[in-house]
């Protein structure tokens, strides 16, 4: 059976500005003044899945400005970390801070500081990609010109111009991941959390995207990626944390945790689990 004609939903209509959903007393309204705390800070952080600990009490700073790897095995609680460590999950225990902003008592404080691409997060994908992150920055309360210009300019860096049109749903597994990444972006967050950002991306616009993340932690930008890719980590991060079963086995710059190693032997030697085997005997062709 084939899918009948989507409808194209009509494009947004704008008012010419949009108030900002809340105004923030000064007192938590984080400005250059907290340039000295961590961008994250996280104290004894617990998160249960019924009898399973996902993450086990876990201490982690990332320094403002960092771009900080967060790597582990499968399982080894990184999306529900970065998830509660951004409002998306309640925490058991302990307590997440961005900026110095408690996310769990000041979320939407918090919020405004966090730009997040989160691992399997539903989007609105009936919408096209600039209907989607239109209706991002108009949420974060930006002038409507400035919405305008600020979705054209990120559709064209992640090469979407030729899609924007085009309902998300029907986008390929990358351009989803970079319409969410330009979500992610529209507000220019201080703090930006990427889980997994380059899985199925390809490698012209990863090399934008790289370039895109590199002049935003020079200008005083923070990231914090997940991501499987030790190259990945070992090029583009200067901060890494490595986890397993919810907690943390090292963190610190990428040289201090790597010593004289490749990061890749570091984190086996570090997480274990190297079978060194050629396979079951039965998987052999000859
Ligand atoms: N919603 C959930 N319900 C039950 N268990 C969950 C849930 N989400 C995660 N878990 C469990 O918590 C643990 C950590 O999962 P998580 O997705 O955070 O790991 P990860 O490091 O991101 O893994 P991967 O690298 O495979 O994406 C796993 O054992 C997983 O099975």
């Amino acid at each position: 059976m084939t899918d009948a004609p989507r409808e194209t939903p009509p494009p947004p209509v704008l008012p010419e500005t949009v108030a900002p959903p809340t105004s923030l007393p000064d007192a938590v309204v984080p400005t250059a003044g907290t340039d000295h705390l961590p961008a994250m800070q996280l104290n004894g952080l617990i998160k249960r899945f019924g009898e399973k600990a996902a993450v086990a009490g876990l201490d982690l700073t990332v320094p403002t400005g960092s771009f900080y790897g967060l790597v582990g095995p499968n399982g080894a609680g990184k999306t529900t970390t970065l998830s509660v460590a951004t409002g998306l999950l309640r925490p058991d225990a302990g307590t997440a801070r961005i900026h110095g902003v408690d996310v769990w008592a000041q979320p939407v404080e918090a919020k405004r500081l966090i730009g997040n691409l989160a691992d399997g997060v539903r989007l609105f994908d009936r919408l096209t990609g600039e209907q989607l992150v239109t209706y991002t920055g108009m949420m974060f309360g930006l002038p409507r010109d400035e919405v305008v210009s600020r979705t054209a300019d990120l559709l064209r860096i992640m090469d979407l111009g030729d899609a924007a049109g085009t309902p998300v749903v029907d986008y390929s597994a990358g351009m989803t991941k970079k319409v969410a990444l330009a979500c992610a972006l529209v507000h220019a967050p201080r703090v930006l959390v990427l889980d997994e950002p380059f899985e199925s991306v390809d490698p012209v616009s990863a090399a934008n995207i790289d370039d895109i993340l590199r002049g935003y932690t020079a200008s005083g930008g923070t990231v914090i990626v997940s991501s499987h890719s030790m190259d990945l980590v070992q090029r583009m991060c200067d901060h890494v944390a490595v986890i397993a079963q919810g907690r943390l086995l090292a963190s610190g710059t990428v040289d201090e945790v790597r010593g004289t190693r490749t990061l890749q032997d570091r984190f086996v030697d570090l997480v274990g689990g190297r079978h060194h085997s050629e396979g079951p005997q039965w998987l052999r062709q000859s």
